[in-house]
């Protein structure tokens, strides 16, 4: 066969893809495009071929030399199939694209590889008010984990600081997956009492306690077909451990008050922001149930971990906060944010924006505005204060639980509301309510 009717022949099947696709030889030439391709790219701008790293990153040299992987050398080193995530220059501006390179060779057994290109919807790598946001190494890292496990069913354990983006992640988890459009059901573990567990998580039939005037459909019920997402799973008391346990492993579950057990169908996905590990070690989480959780765990970056993303999560929150005025940082109020140490990780920097976009004197917002923003608790005030406190405290032999309720207290009186509290003790609100609860 000619070269020439050999890159006809590829022409076809890079066609039978839906996603862009193309033809690259060893020298990181694109020799061939499909018309996927070519309808979003505009194919090769009548050149017979082009750097794959110029097309998709702007770069000069191949992506290994720009500090990233390169799908085409690895395919190549291994001869098989090698999978990575990028982020590419497309006519919409930058976007996450899952990349698929397969190592072929023609008649001659030159080397070359197809390149399938997936766009990834549930993320982006530009400003947008309701995704989740990020084109930092952390961040990319996070959304590969979510693209490989996204696909399969396995059990997959959330861990992270609070506000890093648990609960978005695990909604990216499950618009990858086959079950996307089946429910997504979020059971708030933490706020869970001994009473209501079993009623929420299963049901009740008519008459299985007084008030139940009518039969109820649990939360794994609602789940069906879906994904159940147990959020801070942590907080499940030792006790009812085992009823989640039983649940997990047997995929059944019977509503209160009745003597038949239902099938249940959903893929489960849990986080926590506590050390699970740890806690198994004291004795206060089931070692069994630990391991069933965590098939696949993955690890969410703080905010401080992924210090590039600042800028892109400041336009985009407030673009979600105000979306008819384009409301900006000036280049010296975004330094003064990049200083902060984030323990509140992302939901504190969206309470920060929120305050300074009520403070704000137009739409640029400066350093003033973001100091009187960051300053509205007399932080060093409180700081001091805890020092000397602590001393007496440790003098009244306080125990860490009376510890901890006074200084929520004192947060409590100087704070603008419980939002805010909840941002300084580095907590979830959920996690406060719980924490004040009598
Ligand atoms: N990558 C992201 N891009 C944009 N917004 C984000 C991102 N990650 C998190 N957020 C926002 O930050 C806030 C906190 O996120 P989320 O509730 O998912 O955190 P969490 O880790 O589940 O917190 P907690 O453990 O306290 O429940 C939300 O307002 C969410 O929309």
């Amino acid at each position: 066969m000619t070269k020439i009717s050999w890159l006809r022949t590829m022409r076809n099947v890079l066609d039978s893809y839906n996603n862009p696709a193309v033809l690259i030889d060893a020298e990181y030439n694109v020799v061939a495009t499909n018309n996927s391709y070519d309808f979003r790219f505009g194919g090769l701008n009548g050149r017979s071929s082009a750097k794959c790293f110029f097309l998709s990153h702007g770069y000069q040299q191949p992506c290994d030399q720009e500090g990233e992987t390169c799908p085409m050398q690895e395919a190549r080193d291994s001869g098989h199939r090698a999978s990575v995530l990028h982020i590419h220059n497309t006519p919409q501006g930058k976007e996450h694209v899952g990349i698929d390179t397969i190592p072929i060779t023609d008649d001659e057994e030159r080397a070359y590889f197809i390149e399938v290109m997936k766009p990834i919807r549930e993320v982006s790598a530009v400003p947008i008010a309701n995704k989740m946001i990020g084109r930092s190494r952390a961040f990319n890292e996070l959304v590969d984990l979510i693209q490989r496990v996204g696909k399969t069913d396995t059990n997959v354990l959330l861990m992270g600081p609070s506000g890093a983006g648990k609960e978005l992640a695990a909604q990216a988890l499950h618009s990858t997956s086959p079950r996307a459009s089946k429910p997504f059901v979020t059971v708030e573990c933490s706020g869970l009492t001994d009473s209501l567990f079993e009623s929420e998580l299963f049901g009740h039939i008519k008459g299985a306690f007084t008030g139940a005037i009518s039969s109820r459909t649990g939360l794994v019920q609602s789940a069906h077909g879906g994904t159940l997402f147990l959020d801070e799973v942590g907080d499940v008391p030792l006790h009812l451990q085992v009823k989640l346990l039983r649940l997990i492993e047997t995929k059944t579950f019977r509503p209160v008050g009745d003597s038949k057990s239902i099938a249940a169908d959903f893929r489960l996905v849990c986080a926590t922001h506590k050390d699970l590990p740890a806690m198994v070690e004291r004795g206060e989480f089931r070692d069994d149930l630990y391991h069933r959780i965590s098939t696949f765990p993955i690890r969410l970056p703080s905010l401080a971990e992924r210090r590039q993303d600042l800028p892109l999560l400041v336009e985009s929150i407030l673009l979600r906060i105000e979306d008819k005025a384009p409301l900006k940082l000036t280049d010296e109020a975004l330094q003064l944010l990049a200083q902060q140490p984030f323990k509140g990780n992302i939901r504190e920097l969206k309470n920060i924006l929120e305050r300074a976009v009520v403070l704000r004197h137009d739409d640029l917002i400066g350093t003033d505005v973001i100091k009187r923003s960051l300053n509205l608790i007399p932080v060093a005030e409180l700081s001091g204060q805890k020092t000397d406190g602590l001393v007496q405290m440790a003098e009244q032999r306080l125990s860490l639980d009376q510890v901890e309720q006074r200084y929520l207290e004192v947060l409590l009186q100087r704070c603008v509301d419980k939002g805010q509290v909840a941002e300084i003790a580095g907590c979830s609100l959920r996690t406060l309510y719980r924490k004040l609860e009598p």
